[in-house]
């Protein structure tokens, strides 16, 4: 039996984005409806693509030989896989051997460079070798071919006006900073960029293609792009999944069959997509979970908006200190010896000791309820505030609840718009697709806090 490994996750590149899905809604079979955007222009049509996947198999050693799936124009989502035939549950899809996928594979002359800006030099090189037709067999040429022209993400693509109209100030910094790393690595490449005709453009094509395309593989994890697997559109219902499989050749047994006779050559892993219990209807598309991500995740490096994300948060306070400053806002009338900042370590030494949260940034809501790490920072900052002699009728969890709605309706009070402008908005039709991109993802965290607050009114 292949030694199997845990799913390898789609990767987002993010320094303060990190941890955006809670710990406790951190299960990634949380289901919802597939929803399209129109952001990804293929370059090449379906017989084309269809040529990648043979490829794969006729000179790659993918399996299995007979496919059952091909690659289809969708539309909106651009292209994706489709099941030409029925599947069985759990049947392999695709199975691509590790020495056919895009690592990122870190040098000296390039540690000093983002895993993305590595990746797109290494794209770029090969591309042109592709072109040049100076290739050797270890490009990926057809994969290459394969690749979409343009991928719409928000942080290499939109105006800063469309960006700014998701109205996440910590996104906005975030995809500011994405962008000026990238243009960093632009800077300081251009000589090599200049050696086969690449300027910033092709930069951003590379990047944009990379962050959309990219699993983590592996122990430590490696950033690899799988070709033909890297075909499979995102479904939080997903009728298929991903796995990295070892085989046993590759790691046991060899040592003996050395000392009789020559070993056959390892057989390398692989990365497989395989059916999801329900098997797959002839005719019916094949998707992934990209994995549970906020919207954040997903509008910057997938550059689309899922409609009903389950993993989607509205952040409430980035850290405790924000949220002991709000509390003290809510209660001028009461005076501390302590400052914010002592009493937010307080609170987080608390919270390790009676709850062993170490984490306490990025506390929100999603659409099915609060952060539980956020319910308990409430309830033990309010019942902190109690011991001083504030006395409440209400239950501790009903205190916490109404002083977390206080908290949404000031953050939907800071919009400079309300929910009901914004529906209006997205459907008078009078919106350039960017800045609806933008719209959807503030209406969905809107939406979500609008939802705690009328919780608490009932
Ligand atoms: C790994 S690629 C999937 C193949 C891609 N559709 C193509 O044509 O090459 C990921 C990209 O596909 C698109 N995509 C995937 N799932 C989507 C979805 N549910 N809705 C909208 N776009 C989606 C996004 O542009 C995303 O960045």
């Amino acid at each position: 039996m292949p030694d199997s490994h845990p799913s390898p996750a789609r990767c987002h590149d993010i320094g303060s984005l990190r941890n955006l899905a809670f710990k406790t809604f951190r299960n990634p079979s949380v289901c919802l409806r597939l929803s399209f955007a129109a952001n990804t222009s293929p370059r090449a049509c379906a017989a084309n693509d269809d040529r990648l996947l043979i490829w794969l198999v006729e000179e790659r050693r993918a399996l299995p030989g007979e496919l059952k799936i091909g690659v289809n124009d969708l539309g909106g989502s651009g292209r994706g896989l489709v099941a030409q035939e029925d599947v069985a549950p759990g049947e392999i899809l695709l199975s691509v051997p590790l020495d056919s996928v895009f690592s990122d594979l870190e040098t000296d002359e390039s540690s000093h460079l983002s895993w993305s800006g590595r990746m797109a030099l290494k794209l770029l090189e090969q591309r042109a070798q592709c072109d040049s037709g100076t290739a050797d067999g270890s490009c990926l040429c057809p994969w290459i071919a394969s690749l979409p022209q343009h991928v719409h993400l928000p942080f290499l693509y939109f105006s800063q006006e469309d960006l700014t109209a998701c109205q996440d100030e910590g996104l906005i910094r975030e995809a500011g900073a994405i962008r000026d790393s990238a243009e960093a690595t632009f800077q300081s490449e251009q000589d090599r960029l200049a050696e086969i005709g690449c300027g910033w453009e092709d930069m951003q094509w590379a990047m944009s293609v990379l962050h959309s395309r990219c699993f983590l593989v592996g122990s430590p994890p490696v950033r690899t792009s799988v070709p033909g697997v890297d075909m499979a559109n995102h479904s939080f219902e997903p009728s298929a999944a991903v796995r990295l499989v070892h085989s046993p050749e590759a790691v046991q047994g060899r040592d003996a069959v050395e000392e009789v006779c020559a070993p056959p050559p390892a057989e390398p892993s692989r990365f497989e997509l395989f059916a999801g219990e329900g098997g797959i209807r002839a005719g019916d598309e094949v998707t992934i979970s990209y994995g549970p991500w906020p919207n954040d995740v997903y509008y910057l490096f997938f550059g689309f908006v899922p409609r009903d994300n389950p993993f989607d948060v509205s952040v409430l306070f980035g850290d405790l200190q924000q949220m002991v400053a709000f509390h003290d806002a809510t209660k001028p009338e009461l005076i501390w010896s302590e400052s914010v900042e002592d009493r937010a370590e307080s609170l987080a030494a608390s919270l390790s000791l009676q709850h062993g949260i170490t984490d306490c940034t990025r506390l929100g809501i999603a659409p099915q309820g609060y952060d539980e790490r956020l319910l308990l920072a409430a309830q033990t900052l309010l019942s902190s505030q109690q011991h001083l002699g504030s006395e409440s009728s209400q239950s501790e969890s009903g205190r916490a609840g109404h002083f977390l709605a206080l908290r949404c309706q000031e953050i939907l009070g800071a919009f400079p718009k309300s929910l009901a402008e914004d529906i209006e908005l997205r459907n008078s039709g009078n919106v350039s697709p960017d800045m609806l991109m933008s719209l959807r993802y503030r209406l969905r965290k809107k939406a979500t806090l609008l939802a705690a607050i009328n919780v608490d009114k009932m």
